[in-house]
């Protein structure tokens, strides 16, 4: 079996700038600009540690699911993604194993991604995200 990567951690916040201080203190840089991630609803500055990223999101808009879920919980860790080579072999896979997706199909992501999301039922208590980064022959 290939090893998998833990692509990156998201923590929702309700503003990029206060929820960045930890992150600066500890030496951590953002990567590159903030990007806007319009199908979610969510504003994203990553930081970089090792092969993981840090993403702190922000809602954009009421019906953002963070805007849900700052109200619910405040501010925090909100979901682990992991990353795939074959997002949709992936998602038929886990569907033979029961799982039970978010979305019926893949939805874009930050940086050019695609993604899936498992209920967090289904993740014992923590919402995961499925990641497939653009590759050679992937591109549109
Ligand atoms: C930018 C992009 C990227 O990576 O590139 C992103 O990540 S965008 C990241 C933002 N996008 C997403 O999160 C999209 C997928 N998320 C969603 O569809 C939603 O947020 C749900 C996960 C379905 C939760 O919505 P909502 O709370 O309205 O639904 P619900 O009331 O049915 O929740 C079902 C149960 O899950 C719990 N629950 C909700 N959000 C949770 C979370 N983040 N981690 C762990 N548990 C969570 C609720 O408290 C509830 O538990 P109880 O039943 O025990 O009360
Ligand atoms: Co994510």
């Amino acid at each position: 079996m290939p090893v998998m990567h833990l692509d990156h951690v998201a923590v929702a916040t309700p503003d990029l700038d206060a929820g960045s201080a930890p992150y600066l203190a500890l030496g951590l840089h953002p990567e590159g600009p903030d990007e806007d991630v319009t199908s979610q609803g969510v504003r994203v500055r990553a930081f970089q540690v090792g092969e993981t990223l840090i993403e702190l999101l922000m809602p954009t808009r009421p019906d953002s699911p963070i805007a849900a879920y700052l109200e619910k919980r405040g501010p925090g860790l909100h979901h682990t993604a992991y990353r795939v080579a074959d997002l949709d072999a992936e998602m038929i896979r886990l569907r033979g194993e029961g799982a039970r997706f978010l979305n019926d199909v893949p939805t874009p992501g930050r940086a050019g991604t695609r993604v899936a999301f498992l209920h967090p039922k289904w993740g014992a208590g923590t919402l995961i995200e499925l990641v497939e980064h653009p590759h050679a022959g992937n591109e549109i």
